[in-house]
């Protein structure tokens, strides 16, 4: 089989709170998070959006210690991986590869390419996908893999989504039990998975399946709990002002309140380490508001990190992986077949939908250089080195 290697993907996070504005710059400057009609106004905008975000943001990274704990966690679920695939008889070098922070996804290529790996699983650690999270990183890898001729010999396999696994749902089941039992009446207890959220263009116009995976995969988990407890879905961190996923975690949880429910489990779905949105977001924002809500006992579901049935599940994915035909980038990405062509191709003349369309994207234009304009001090033609 030749020397092998598991990519782990990941987002990444800032380490420390100067880390936050270029973390956020880079997140924001990726098309597959703002999704913008011309490619040249992605980098002022990105640059405009950190800088007004920054604060609010580092205020939040404050309250968790100072940075992320991403890095750390993945790289402890990386080793945790090799020693269980060791115990398999799998000998593996694992790789963490960031999209938007260190250890950048660039860095664990040049690390891939130094080894002479000849077969490479690659395996995102966001259970469901979504062309935010997986679909970014796979489209990065793909422009890496066409512009490096040394990478072509690698034969790679990549694995899209994996929330179906029986070891993750046993794991998730696990923790969510472990939850419920501390509640005075466990069989009352509300189940509140929260998701992170997308907005809502990603999936009715883009064809992102994360909503649908999202879905299947709470089903799932109930089914594995085997319990008779209640549950709900929310979607949370919201970021802007456009539509995303309803409904909203910040306003589901009140409701509850109003509703009565006391006892309340909160399962993060979306991510398997614990990280910003479940230290700050989840046990401060969302605790706060269910206090006022009346929900006093409100419980959080740790996240996966290192659970030992959630790492063999892990290395039962990538030995599957192995031993299946390879999955390669075109076939992982396959929700891009689904986008509509928007505008209709060819143009007619007259009140016709190819017109409103460029119309509506002036308006947009006209609209970001007046606002870049008046937070900056600087035209549009300015930020981009024009003038
Ligand atoms: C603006 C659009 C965003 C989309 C779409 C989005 C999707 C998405 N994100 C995660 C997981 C993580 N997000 C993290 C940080 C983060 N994400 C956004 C924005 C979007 N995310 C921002 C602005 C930030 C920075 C933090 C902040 O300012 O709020 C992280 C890193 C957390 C950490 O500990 O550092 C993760 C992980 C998923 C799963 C997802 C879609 C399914
Ligand atoms: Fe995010």
């Amino acid at each position: 089989m030749g020397r092998v290697g598991v990519l782990l993907l990941n987002l990444g996070g800032p380490d420390k709170l100067e880390d936050v504005r270029p973390f956020l710059y880079n997140l924001f400057s990726d098309p597959e998070i703002i999704r913008l009609p011309f490619t040249w106004l992605q980098k002022p905008l990105a640059w405009w959006i950190s800088s007004r975000r920054v604060q609010k943001s580092q205020e939040n990274y404050k309250q968790i210690g100072g940075g992320s704990p991403l890095r750390r966690i993945t790289e402890a679920q990386g080793e945790a991986l090799r020693e269980q695939l060791d115990d398999l008889g799998q000998d593996a070098k694992i790789y963490v590869g960031m999209r938007y922070w260190h250890p950048y996804t660039e860095e664990a290529i040049a690390k891939i390419t130094q080894d002479n790996i000849d077969r490479l699983v690659i395996l995102p650690l966001y259970p469901q996908f979504s062309i935010s999270t997986s679909g970014s990183s796979f489209r990065l890898l793909d422009k890496i893999w066409q512009e490096n001729p040394k990478l072509q010999l690698i034969d790679y396999t990549v694995i899209p989504s994996w929330y179906k696994s029986t070891g993750y749902l046993q794991a998730m089941a696990q923790l969510i039990d472990q939850q419920i039992e501390q509640c005075p009446n466990p069989d009352e207890a509300q189940i509140f998975f929260s998701a992170h959220g997308v907005p809502k263009s990603y999936v009715e116009e883009a064809g992102d399946p994360y909503q649908q995976e999202i879905e299947e995969c709470t089903h799932l988990i109930m089914q594995t709990l085997n319990r008779p407890n209640s549950h709900v879905l929310a979607y949370q961190s919201r970021v802007g002002p456009v539509e995303w996923l309803q409904p909203y975690t910040e306003e589901a949880i009140p409701e509850l309140g109003e509703k009565g429910v006391k006892d309340l489990v909160v399962v993060p779905i979306s991510f398997v380490s614990e990280h910003i949105e479940t230290l700050q977001e989840i046990d401060i924002e969302y605790r706060e508001l269910a206090e006022e809500a009346g929900i006093h006992n409100f419980r959080r579901v740790p996240a996966l990190n290192t659970h030992p049935v959630f790492i063999k599940a892990l290395a039962d994915l990538v030995l599957d992986a192995l031993k299946a035909p390879s999955l390669k980038f075109a076939q992982a990405t396959q929700w891009k077949k689904k986008v509509r062509i928007y505008p209709p191709e060819g143009w007619e003349w007259g009140m016709t939908s190819s017109a409103e369309v460029w119309n509506g994207r002036i308006a947009m234009l006209g609209f970001i250089a007046l606002i870049i304009e008046l937070v900056t001090g600087h035209g549009l033609l300015h930020l981009v080195g024009l003038l």
